[in-house]
């Protein structure tokens, strides 16, 4: 559904010394993956990888200096008129910032639907909209009235949910969604991603950098290791990963050096039923 090819990205370097040419600094190198529609696809690095420049690149806000990010096979952004899906919505980590202030929770919704309205070329009834889409993601339709500061942080991820899920699209990119949140939080934010998933049939991108959010929500994993793709494995397969990158974060979340392949198994299980 998603595939990504030979991505290549770099940015000029700031606080240049030299006297001519520019000195580049490069942030991915060489990036291949495929997503199937219905998986979620983790993407898994440590801090300056470029897990969000990657993020960017497959939402089509940065375009990369090498390489091509097909969908359906097509070019991305080569959807015809009239298409009845968004290729994709994102979900941001910052979602104090990412949501206007002034807008009320009814105005942050109601831009997407807008946007669905133009694409899809129909009127919605937009206040049923809303009101379903709260309710989907588990909010009072009172909520709507409200301000982004009036509500928790939780409360205001489910919001930027729904407000993702408004341009009905094919696949939903989260950009550490959850990291700022507490864990109990985390966890009910995930089951409600599992149970959309389940319900409207979309496809994931998950971008973090832990490790457990990615063993309890993803289908598949893509280890990043300084803009390179270190490893890509299915979930269920994860205790075999062999890039040290990898076995550095299976090795802090359990000793998997010193399991046998059924204790492995066992934990994994048990990491994704917590
Ligand atoms: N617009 C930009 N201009 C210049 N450099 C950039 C730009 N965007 C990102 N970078 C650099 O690219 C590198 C990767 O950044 P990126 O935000 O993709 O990493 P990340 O893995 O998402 O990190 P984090 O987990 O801390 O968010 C960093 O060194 C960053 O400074």
């Amino acid at each position: 559904m998603i595939k990504a090819e030979h991505i290549y990205v770099s940015f000029k370097k700031e606080n240049q010394t030299r006297l001519w040419g520019v000195d580049r600094q490069q942030v991915l190198t060489d990036v291949s993956f495929e997503v199937k529609k219905g998986e979620c696809l983790g993407i898994l690095g440590e801090s300056g990888s470029g897990k969000s420049t990657l993020g960017r690149v497959i939402c089509g806000l940065l375009k990369p200096d090498k390489g091509h990010l097909l969908f359906h096979g097509e070019p991305m952004g080569k959807r015809k008129k009239g298409e009845k899906k968004a290729v994709i919505s994102v979900v941001f980590q910052d979602y104090t910032t990412s949501a206007n202030p002034r807008f009320t929770v009814r105005g942050l919704i109601g831009e997407g639907l807008r946007a669905r309205e133009r694409r899809e070329g129909i009127s919605l009834n937009k206040e049923k909209e809303i009101d379903e889409l709260l309710e989907f993601v588990g909010l009072c339709t009172s909520y709507k009235e409200r301000l982004p500061h009036e509500l928790s942080g939780g409360q205001l991820q489910r919001v930027c949910i729904a407000r993702a899920l408004a341009v009905n699209p094919e696949v939903i990119l989260f950009d550490e969604a959850i990291s700022s949140l507490d864990a109990h939080t985390q966890v009910q934010i995930m089951d409600l991603l599992k149970q959309i998933q389940k319900d409207k049939e979309l496809t994931y991108i998950f971008i973090t950098h832990d490790l457990t959010s990615v063993t309890y929500l993803c289908t598949h994993v893509l280890f990043l290791y300084q803009g390179q793709v270190a490893e890509m494995r299915s979930v269920e397969i994860i205790g075999q990963a062999s890039h040290p990158y990898a076995r550095k974060l299976l090795n802090a979340i359990f000793d998997v050096e010193a399991m046998g392949e059924e204790e492995i198994l066992q934990q994994e299980e048990l990491l994704c039923a917590t």
